[in-house]
C-alpha cells in the first residue's frame, strides 16, 4: 500500500471533523474520495499533507508515519498537493510558479548560489528545463510569460498541478480539480489525470462532478458526518444504499447534491 489512513480522528473544539476513518491508496491507482458538503474531505487532506495535526490515529506514506511532520518534511517524502481554493503567487509568471514548486527539492547551498557556480547554473538549467516540460504536459506551454492570475480558471487548476507535479511526488492530492470548469474543461482534465496516471504518480481526489468521478477512478472512498460509509468500485458505490441515503437525504434538506 502506498497510503494507509488507520483511525484518523480529527475534532475542532467540540467539532468532531473526523471520527475513526480508516482507508488505503494503492500504488498507481487515481481513487476519489466523496461525499456531502462538510463530511471531512479537505479535512482529511490538511491531516494527510501535515497542515493540520490529527487528533489521533495514524498516516502511513510507503510504511512511514507521516502524522506530526511538517508540510514540507511530508513534501520530500513524496506528497503534493493542489488546494480547493487555488493557491497561485499571483505576481509571478506561470513559469515561476512552477520554479517555486520545485524549490523544496533544490539543494544548492547559500554561498554556492551568491557566487553563482557552475553546480548551480546547471541546476537552474534542469529546473527550469523539467518546470517548461511540466508545463507542455499540463497544456500551458505557451503561456509561461504569462502572469499567473490573467489565466483562465481552468488554466490556473491546470497550473496548480504542474507546480504540484514540480516536486516529482509518489502521491497527488487534489482538492476538486473540476471545481468552477466547463464541460469541455472538465473532458481535458479527465485526460489529464489519465496521463498523470501514466507517469506512475498515484492520484487521490476530491471531486463533487460524480461524471468525473465515476469515469476515472478505480476505488471510492465515501465519507460522511466524519466517517467513511462506504469504499470499493464505482459500480459498487454507485448502489450502495448507504451512499444513496447519504446523497439523497442531503437533496432534501437543501436540493444541492
Ligand atoms: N480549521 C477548521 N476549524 C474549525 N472547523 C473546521 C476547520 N476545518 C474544517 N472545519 C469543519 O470541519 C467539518 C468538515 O469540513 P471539511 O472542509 O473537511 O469538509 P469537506 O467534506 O471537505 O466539505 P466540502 O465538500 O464542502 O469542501 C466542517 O463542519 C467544517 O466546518
Amino acid at each position: 500500500m502506498l497510503l494507509e489512513i488507520n483511525n484518523l480522528s480529527k475534532s475542532f473544539g467540540g467539532l468532531q471533523a473526523l471520527n475513526g476513518v480508516t482507508f488505503d491508496v494503492r500504488m498507481g491507482v487515481v481513487q476519489a474520495l466523496i461525499g456531502p458538503n462538510g463530511a471531512g474531505k479537505t479535512t482529511c487532506f490538511n491531516l494527510i499533507s501535515g497542515i493540520l495535526p490529527p487528533s489521533s490515529g495514524s498516516i502511513r506514506l510507503d510504511g512511514r508515519e507521516l502524522s506530526y511532520l511538517p508540510p514540507h518534511r511530508i513534501a520530500r517524502l513524496g506528497l503534493a498537493r493542489t488546494f480547493q481554493n487555488i493557491q497561485l503567487f499571483s505576481g509571478l509568471s506561470v513559469l515561476e510558479n512552477v520554479l517555486v514548486g520545485q524549490h523544496l527539492h533544490l539543494h544548492g547551498n547559500l554561498l554556492a548560489t551568491l557566487l553563482n557556480l557552475p553546480a548551480v547554473r546547471r541546476q537552474e538549467r534542469r529546473s527550469a528545463d523539467f518546470a517548461r516540460e511540466l508545463l507542455d504536459f499540463v497544456g500551458l506551454a505557451d503561456k509561461e510569460h504569462w502572469a499567473a492570475d490573467s489565466l483562465a480558471y481552468g488554466d490556473q487548476r491546470r497550473l496548480e498541478i504542474a507546480r504540484a507535479m514540480a516536486l516529482n511526488p509518489r502521491l497527488l492530492l487534489l482538492d476538486e480539480p473540476a471545481a468552477g470548469m466547463n464541460p469541455r474543461e472538465t473532458e481535458d482534465l479527465m485526460a489529464l489525470i489519465d496521463n498523470i496516471q501514466q507517469r506512475h504518480i498515484t492520484v487521490l481526489l476530491i471531486e463533487h462532478d460524480m461524471n468525473l468521478v465515476m469515469n476515472i477512478s478505480s476505488r471510492i472512498v465515501v465519507f460522511d458526518q466524519g466517517r467513511v460509509i462506504a469504499q470499493g468500485p464505482p459500480k459498487a458505490i454507485r448502489q450502495n444504499p448507504q451512499v444513496i441515503e447519504a446523497y439523497l437525504g442531503r437533496e432534501e434538506e437543501d436540493g444541492d447534491v
